[in-house]
């Protein structure tokens, strides 16, 4: 058990380096599908991934919908659509478009897009259990309990030792 109840049990720390292969892993893994011409990045999370999925693969045109989910580790009440995806990208034939997202946890925000794109190919790199069924292509698995730490939340910090000051 963490000390502070807010946090979920098991961290899973994403370093820049790691991210960025892990990215291009899932490149790799939607090269053999589409092709896709057009990507939806769900922002925040998903402008990363998108950005070095969109070099990979060729893909020039990026619409975002920001959707905003979490509180302080806590997932909020009602999921909020701040800004949609465009009515031209959504007339283009679904099976060209890609969604990207950084990670489904819940799978809520996944579903929701979904919802408004039928169709559509969702890709994310990180999937917990409760999510994987929204998610068409992924890298890595993390159990539902582990919260992902993403490069772009981090700093370097001093560690205590894992036997505490004394060795
Ligand atoms: O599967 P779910 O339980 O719905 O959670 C996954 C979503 O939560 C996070 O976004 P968040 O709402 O925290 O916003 P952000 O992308 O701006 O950080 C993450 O980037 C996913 O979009
Ligand atoms: O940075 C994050 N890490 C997570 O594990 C997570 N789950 C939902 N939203 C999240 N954001
Ligand atoms: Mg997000």
């Amino acid at each position: 058990m963490t000390n502070d109840a807010r946090l979920p049990e098991k961290a899973f720390p994403v370093s820049w380096d790691q991210f960025h292969r892990d990215c291009r892993a899932l490149a790799w893994r939607l090269n053999g599908q589409g092709p896709f011409d057009a990507i939806v990045a769900i922002t925040r999370g998903g402008l990363v991934p998108s950005a070095i999925v969109a070099r990979e693969l060729g893909v020039r045109i990026i619409d975002t919908i920001s959707v905003v989910s979490y509180g302080e580790f806590k997932q909020l009440e009602n999921l909020d659509v701040l800004k949609d995806i465009d009515q031209h990208l959504a007339a283009r034939d679904p099976k060209s478009i890609l969604i990207v997202d950084d990670l489904v946890d819940t799978g809520k925000t996944a579903q929701l897009v979904r919802q408004r794109l039928p169709g559509a190919h969702l890709a994310t790199v990180y999937a917990k259990p409760m999510g994987r069924p929204q998610v068409d292509t992924y890298v890595t698995e993390v159990s539902q309990d582990t919260w992902i730490y993403f490069p772009w939340d981090l700093g370097y910090s001093f560690q205590p030792p894992i036997r505490g000051p004394g060795g």
